[in-house]
């Protein structure tokens, strides 16, 4: 239900550029994503204070991608990013099993306000290279992904320092948007 009416929500008012913020804790890798997509490397991050912005162009899709800090002290911002947007990405380092329910509850925080109710959402289960990493199911079920009744989302198995898997779920976002196959 709810992924049909994100669907007609963008159907009915097509973008020029789709807005996506990037959420998550802090050392989940939300900057490292960003710049992998961005410039195709990695880069040296420090922990984000405030945001970092940047354009993609995939499939030509254009997208306005928001990296927000995700310290403790900064997550109480996050909602001043959150109008206009198309997508959110949720980053999880899947190996920070002791902090997956405070994400769980930012999550459901941010599905609750006002700015996301026609937004998607997109789980990169990242960190995937490390030997001790929760795999998509396990983080699907500490998130509770399977009760969103109202947003379409998706979980993504990604390394943002390899980029598998980055483009797999921005695939999924210019899909859901845009309401087609990207080209
Ligand atoms: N092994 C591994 N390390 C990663 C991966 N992605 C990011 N990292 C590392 O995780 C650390 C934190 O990455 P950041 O991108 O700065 O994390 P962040 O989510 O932006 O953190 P804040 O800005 O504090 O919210 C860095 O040392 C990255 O190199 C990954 O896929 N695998
Ligand atoms: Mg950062």
């Amino acid at each position: 239900m709810g992924a049909f009416v994100s669907r007609f929500w963008f159907m009915l008012f097509p973008a020029n550029e789709y807005k996506i913020v990037v959420v998550g804790l802090d050392n989940a890798g939300k900057t490292t994503t960003l710049y992998k997509l961005h410039l195709g490397e990695v880069v040296t991050t420090h922990p984000t204070v405030g945001s970092n912005v940047e354009e993609l162009v995939y499939k030509n899709i254009r997208f306005e991608v928001w990296d927000l800090g995700g310290q403790d002290r900064l997550r109480t911002s996050w909602a001043t990013y959150y109008r206009g947007t198309h997508a959110v990405i949720v980053v999880i380092d899947s190996t920070d099993r002791d902090r997956i329910s405070i994400m769980k509850d930012e999550l459901f925080m941010l599905l609750g306000h006002d700015d996301l109710q026609h937004s998607v959402v997109l789980v990169f289960a990242n960190k995937q290279d490390l030997k001790d990493a929760m795999t998509p199911a396990e983080i699907a079920d500490a998130l509770s992904l399977h009760s969103i009744k109202n947003h379409d989302w998706h979980i993504q198995a990604c390394c943002a320092l390899t980029g598998d898997g980055l483009y797999d779920g921005l695939g999924w976002i210019a899909q859901t948007v845009t309401g087609k196959a990207p080209s």
